[in-house]
């Protein structure tokens, strides 16, 4: 039975099987997309010509650590593919993501590519969105009006559940774009995008981690092997 790291590596190198000489690439966040950027590296180094858009300064730097030549979106807005992991995936491939806090980053890069291909591990795949808390990237300013105004427009849908401050330490954690960050506890969403729609009207509200209709693929391990599913 092969480890949780095990196939999230799986995953992350049979997205490479997607990477084609002189790519321009979107490079996501988090463990699944850091078994990417290794796996990557060691294609680079045997000759690969691509160029990489990371989605947080976290996997910038381990990109440059690991040579991969790396732009920014302002000097290549277009993307060829993204590859990136989540923290849950529906049947039809939409996504929650920002578990590691750099959910506006990612949806940015992800939107400016052709192709968006999830990597991750089995347990990521859900029947409903929603077990696991969805980051909500905010403002600073008037954050608890912020909070209030969230409250009430997703108790209009029937949603209810804790919005939490997100910490690092003591401290509230800071995004790369220095916004702040709620981890809404909805349980189930039965409508993302009404959900989505709805955090889109609340002023303040810079992104929220649901990803719909921006993933095409997913490579997903299991001890089975690697399926790729598709929409
Ligand atoms: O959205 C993300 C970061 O903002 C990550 O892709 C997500 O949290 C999955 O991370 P991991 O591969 O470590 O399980």
């Amino acid at each position: 039975m092969a480890n949780a790291e095990e196939l999230k590596r799986a995953a992350a190198e049979a997205a490479l099987d997607f990477v084609e000489d002189k790519m321009a690439l979107g490079i996501g966040t988090g463990t699944t997309a850091e078994a990417f950027v290794r796996a990557l590296a060691q294609r680079v180094r045997g000759g690969l010509k691509v160029t990489g858009v990371a989605t947080s300064e976290r996997t910038e730097r381990l990109c440059q650590e690991l040579s991969i030549p790396m732009a920014t979106l302002e000097t290549l807005p277009r993307l060829d593919l993204t590859v990136d992991g989540a923290d849950e995936i529906d049947p039809g491939l939409r996504l929650l993501k920002g578990g590691g806090g750099a959910l506006l980053r990612e949806k940015i890069v992800a939107k400016a590519s052709k192709r968006m291909i999830v990597v991750a591990d089995a347990a990521k795949l859900v029947d409903e969105l929603g077990a696991f808390p969805l980051p909500i990237e905010i403002n600073g300013f008037g954050m608890v009006a912020t909070y209030l105004a969230i409250q009430e427009a997703t108790e209009a849908l029937g949603l209810s559940g804790d919005l939490t401050l997100r910490r690092r330490g003591e401290e509230p954690f800071i995004t790369d774009s220095g916004h702040l960050i709620l981890d809404a506890d909805f349980g189930r969403i039965p409508d993302p995008q009404a959900l989505s729609r709805a955090l889109h009207e609340v002023p303040g509200v810079v992104e929220h981690g649901l990803f719909l209709g921006l993933a095409s693929d997913a490579l997903v391990a299991s001890s089975d092997g690697v399926r790729h599913l598709t929409v």
